[in-house]
């Protein structure tokens, strides 16, 4: 449908061309292979670059400061502060750049549940984008539409690029929040992943509010109505390990936790692709086809057969795609409570144990403390894994102080007798360049036996340095893989790794404790 007029606000600021409101799949296709925003792959995906910043760019995000915000979000961490004037000049800028250019708007609920959404418009300069948008979020029916009435407004200009110095950002691309007029510009950048994290950023703030615990996290369900939630930073497994063909797809990156249970915010995926392979990723695999979106990856010119291996673009190569193309997966993404939460981490050190239980007070200290690593292409600058400690395995969009977010973790913890495990999808037999990636097969027979609780049958024992309870012993999983140390050529290596570890673990700490 085109609606030439649309009208967007009442002052008339803006004056688009043409508004192309929720154009469906096969029209936005059209319209981004005419633009030329990409190509169609061999798959049926279509294929885009998303040009310098193929990740995320912390230091180019920001919350306008004002009274709403300032005593609520946790200053100190990734994102930073911009006054209300600077934002206010960028956006009249963008706002006339937008003058007389096409626009695709979507009007979609980020948040499964109805009581907990939020109602977002997007305003895309991409057909692309509108996709993206399509595959991500959530589509109201046609009586929602009519009457909808946006929470939130994100306007993506990726070509609308900052000047550094004359805009008071720190480069072309930004991200900025601003919670009092309920926007969200973005510019100089079209990595789908700030669409998606910005807005999740903005439930993050939201939530607490109303009680409930907004969380970074992939979620699936057993055969018994079993949920399993799988916390972590970008790279570290929520998609790849929440896709399982012996259980049902919640969602595969960001959840809330009511009184009722856990919902998704999201109705798609976006996946990681580099290395991919059908035999190891058989769901994701197969969902790159006709409505997917390919980011950075690369088509060999004539066959336009992707290929997986190349790093050319990034790393951090992606698809995105609607939930329903994962089978079976279940929608709406609503479920009850989780039995069991497992922290995800990927240590380039090659110390933690791929699997140990914690206690409630552990695992409010892991979460706090959030050790994991950035991995290649997942920020800007990023080549190589890099150690982090990324607080509730999501700092860059929990805006508000950690211990709101752990201290609702624990209560809900304790309330519904959630059991909770930390598996490090990183490194064994040494640090990164040294030792390995540890193989997924290893890691999902591990969350198998987490979730169904056999982990339990033979007991555990206290790694020393950590404190983490390692399984004796686990069927199908040499038993020199369950313990970190037995791995590298020399112990006492990997005894003085282990313990500087902990020593930066028992410093960052100290900013926290007691909660
Ligand atoms: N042991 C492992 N466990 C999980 N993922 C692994 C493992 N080894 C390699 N990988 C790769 O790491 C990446 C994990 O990415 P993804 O699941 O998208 O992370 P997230 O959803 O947390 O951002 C995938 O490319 C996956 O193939
Ligand atoms: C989209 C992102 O997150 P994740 O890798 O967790 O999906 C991102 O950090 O850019």
């Amino acid at each position: 449908m085109l609606k030439a007029h649309y009208s967007f606000e009442k002052s008339g600021v803006f004056n688009p061309k043409q508004v192309f409101y929720h154009l469906s799949i096969p029209e936005l296709f059209e319209h981004a292979l005419q633009k030329k925003e990409g190509i169609l792959s061999s798959t049926g995906a279509f294929s885009v670059l998303t040009g310098a910043y193929t990740g995320r760019s912390p230091e180019d995000r920001f919350f306008v400061d004002d009274e709403t915000t300032h005593n609520l979000i946790d200053w100190g961490k990734v994102n930073k502060p911009i006054s209300q004037e600077i934002y206010e000049r960028l956006y009249a800028k963008m706002m006339s750049y937008l003058q007389q250019k096409d626009v695709y708007l979507d009007d979609a609920y980020v948040g499964t549940d109805p009581k907990n959404r939020l109602a977002v418009r997007f305003i895309n300069e991409y057909a692309y984008c509108s996709i993206f948008v399509n595959n991500m979020f959530l589509e109201p029916n046609t009586q929602e539409l009519q009457s909808f009435v946006p929470d939130f407004t994100v306007f993506c200009f990726p070509r609308f690029k900052a000047i550094p110095g004359i805009d008071g950002v720190r480069s072309e691309a930004f991200v900025i929040i601003n919670f009092k007029e309920k926007k969200i510009i973005i510019g100089g950048t079209s990595y789908g992943g700030e669409i998606k994290k910005a807005v999740f950023t903005v439930m993050n703030f939201l939530l607490p509010q109303k009680g409930v615990l907004p969380m970074h996290c992939s979620a699936n369900i057993g055969k018994d109505g079993d949920v399993a939630i799988f916390f972590g930073l970008s790279g570290t497994g929520k998609t790849s390990l929440s896709a399982d063909i012996e259980r049902r797809l919640i969602g595969d990156d960001e959840h809330g936790w009511s009184e009722q249970g856990i919902f998704n915010f999201e109705g798609g995926c976006y996946a990681k692709c580099i290395n991919l392979s059908k035999e190891k990723e058989p769901q994701i695999w197969d969902a790159i086809r006709y409505g997917a979106i390919m980011e950075n990856i690369y088509l060999a010119p004539d066959s336009r057969q992707p290929d997986y291996t190349d790093n050319r673009y990034t790393e951090n190569t992606r698809v995105s795609y609607p939930i329903e193309f994962i089978p079976n997966a279940l929608i709406p993404g609503i479920a009850k409570h989780p039995q069991v939460i497992i922290f995800l981490t990927a240590d380039a050190f090659g110390v933690m144990p791929p699997v140990a239980k914690l206690t409630t007070e552990k695992a409010i200290y892991n979460f706090i403390l959030g050790y994991t690593s950035k991995l290649a292409g997942t920020e800007r600058g990023i080549v190589e894994p890099q150690a982090t400690f990324s607080v509730c395995f999501g700092a860059p969009f929990m805006p508000l102080n950690p211990k709101t977010y752990a201290q609702m973790l624990g209560k809900k913890i304790s309330q519904h007798g959630s059991r909770v495990y930390l598996v490090n999808t990183g490194w064994v037999g040494g640090p990164y360049g040294i030792g390995k990636r540890i193989d997924i097969d290893y890691t999902r027979k591990m969350v198998k036996v987490a979730i169904d609780g056999t982990i339990d049958q033979n007991g555990y024992h206290e790694d020393t340095v950590f404190q983490l309870l390692i399984p004796n012993e686990l069927p199908g999983i040499p038993n020199d893989i369950l313990n970190p140390g037995n791995l590298w050529n020399n112990h006492s290596d990997y005894a003085n790794e282990a313990q500087k570890l902990k020593n930066r673990f028992d410093e960052v700490m100290k900013k926290y404790l007691p909660l």
